[in-house]
């Protein structure tokens, strides 16, 4: 299980392999500053032959003394190395002073900010921004930003830009880059980001992906530590998907509420994912006017009328219904209707769109009827409607790190609305009630750039219905749909649209074995 750890978490891993015994500081630093050199070399190989020039920023502190490790050994292989730092040698910290003067032994060491902008004659190079990582408190002000800008000039443009940890400017723990008061946002833009030991929030989150480039990261030789309050990284569907035989009830009846005349299609799309994860049988609960429109569109599915709350405790008085969807194209009226007699009946619910506007007024009445083995799918809009506290935090320019992450929102909204809490985004956030918490992101080589489209969400909504007839806790089964949702469109790739992603469940599953 791959987990990200928060600057914080990554102080206490270092310094728990430091008490150790096992590994010293200076140790640590010589190889994060030898896995920036190999993914350097591994990511531009022709680099090494070619160029073989760099430009160095180091920071005041351990970064910027990977930074000093790094300019060493590229200039062990012959490169030409120009280095600038950002403050006073005499007060770096220990291992990165050390690493200054094995490297002030060999080069120059220049100051930034530099009076005149740094140029290795002719031809591209690689820039190394090793200015700030998991140190980094405030924004890049009026000191560090217009060294960063230099390197967006025109002269630069085919200069390869690595980050050391993090690109200078971004939250190791929220993906947000820190403001300096009023000024713009400023941030290292690097192609190659090289982070060490385990991934950071950031690199996931917010404009993590956009900043980073590429993400690798490596092996200093710390033990896993393991921190109960570590969020995890979602890889796998994490359930076994499979099925072992049976009769279809033995695989629970999905329920999905469906909209009126003209708005049946999103409920559709849902009842479509949930029988393709398997759930035995999916039913349509319909409002008269709409029962034509969806029974000339079914075949596997099927359909029963609900026009009130009424007709649907009655329906839910079948005990073998033992998992609802409400949201989907559902409509607000509808839904403040139907969502608190669903409530009451105690099934496994996922509530999306609608379900959840209709609580915008009076998230507390919400809150108040939900149950754990509820999932709530807000996008950030949706969010901010039923937690406006939390989205405000949030939104907005980050004054001061670490900041406050939607891994922070997520959680604090599971533990108020007392259920499984599933944060939509290309940075999707998934918490339970009890703090346990995971990032999906479709990002790096799993980004899905088509899944922004229409239908999308209530495939998501189907998807962890599904899971949820077919037995699955509503955390587990919400984790592992976003992990299939983007499994699907990669899947489909360019062109996708909403109809296809159940429809690429079938490959998906073979390819995971199931
Ligand atoms: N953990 C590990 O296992 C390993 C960690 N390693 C490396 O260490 C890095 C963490 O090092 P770190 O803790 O020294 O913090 P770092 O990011 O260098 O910055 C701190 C300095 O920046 C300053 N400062 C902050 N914001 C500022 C701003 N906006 N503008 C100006 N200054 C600002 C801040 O000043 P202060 O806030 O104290 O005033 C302080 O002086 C980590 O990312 C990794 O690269 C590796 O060697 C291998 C093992
Ligand atoms: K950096």
């Amino acid at each position: 299980m791959s987990v990200l750890l928060t600057a914080a978490q990554m102080r206490a891993a270092e310094h728990a392999g430091m008490a150790s015994g096992a590994v010293s500081g200076a140790e640590l630093m010589e190889r994060a500053g030898q896995g920036v050199v190999a993914a350097l070399l591994k990511t531009w190989p022709n680099s090494e032959v070619a160029a073989r020039r760099a430009i160095v920023l180091c920071g005041p502190g351990n970064n910027g003394g990977d930074g000093f490790v790094i300019a060493r050994l590229l200039h062990q292989r012959d490169w030409q190395v120009e280095l600038f730092l950002l403050g006073d040698s005499s007060r770096l910290p220990a291992d990165a002073r050390l690493n200054h003067d094995r490297w002030n032994a060999l080069g120059k060491v220049g100051a930034l900010p530099f009076d005149a902008p740094p140029r290795l004659s002719g031809g591209e190079g690689v820039v190394i921004d090793a200015l700030f990582g998991t140190g980094l408190t405030r924004g890049l002000g009026a000191e560090v930003a217009p060294i960063l800008a230099r390197f967006e000039a025109a002269g630069y443009a085919d200069w390869h830009r690595v980050a050391v940890d993090l690109p200078s400017g971004l939250c190791a723990d929220s993906g947000r880059v820190l403001a300096a008061g009023d000024s713009p946002a400023a941030v290292f833009r690097a192609d190659l980001t090289v982070s060490f030991h385990s991934a950071k929030p950031g690199h996931f989150l917010a404009q993590g992906p956009e900043v980073c480039g590429a993400l690798e990261v490596v092996d200093i030789g710390l033990a896993a530590a393991s921190f109960a309050e570590a969020a995890e990284l979602v890889t796998d569907p994490g359930l076994p998907l499979g099925k072992r035989g049976g009769h279809k009830f033995d695989h629970g009846h999905a329920l999905i509420l469906s909209g009126g005349f003209g708005r049946t299609g999103a409920a559709r799309l849902a009842a479509r994912a949930a029988l393709r994860i398997g759930a035995g049988l999916v039913t349509l609960a319909v409002p008269g006017a709409a029962q034509m429109e969806v029974a000339a569109q079914i075949t596997a599915l099927m359909m029963r009328r609900v026009e009130t709350a009424e007709a649907l405790a009655q329906l839910l008085e079948d005990r073998r219904l033992n998992a609802v969807c409400l949201g989907p194209g559902l409509g607000i009226e509808r839904a403040r209707m139907l969502v608190p007699e669903a409530l009451r009946a105690g099934r496994a619910t996922v509530l999306d769109a609608d379900a959840l506007s209709a609580f915008a007024g009076d998230p507390e009445a919400l809150f108040t009827a939900l149950h754990a083995d509820c999932v709530l799918t807000p996008h950030g809009g949706e969010f901010a409607r039923l937690f406006p506290d939390l989205a405000r935090h949030l939104a907005g320019p980050l004054q001061s790190g670490p900041g406050f992450s939607r891994i922070d929102a997520a959680r604090a909204a599971a533990a108020r609305a007392g259920c499984t809490v599933l944060l939509k985004g290309p940075d999707t956030v998934i918490a339970a009630p009890d703090g346990t918490v995971c990032v999906h992101a479709a990002a790096y080589g799993r980004a899905a750039p088509w899944l922004a489209t229409a239908g999308a969400g209530d495939v998501l909504a189907g998807l962890i219905c599904g899971l949820l007839a077919r037995g699955a806790g509503a955390y587990q089964a919400a984790r592992a749909a976003a992990f299939l949702h983007v499994e699907a469109a990669r899947c489909i790739g360019p062109g996708l649209i909403a109809e296809d992603l159940p429809e690429a469940l079938p490959a998906v599953l073979r390819g995971l074995g199931a």
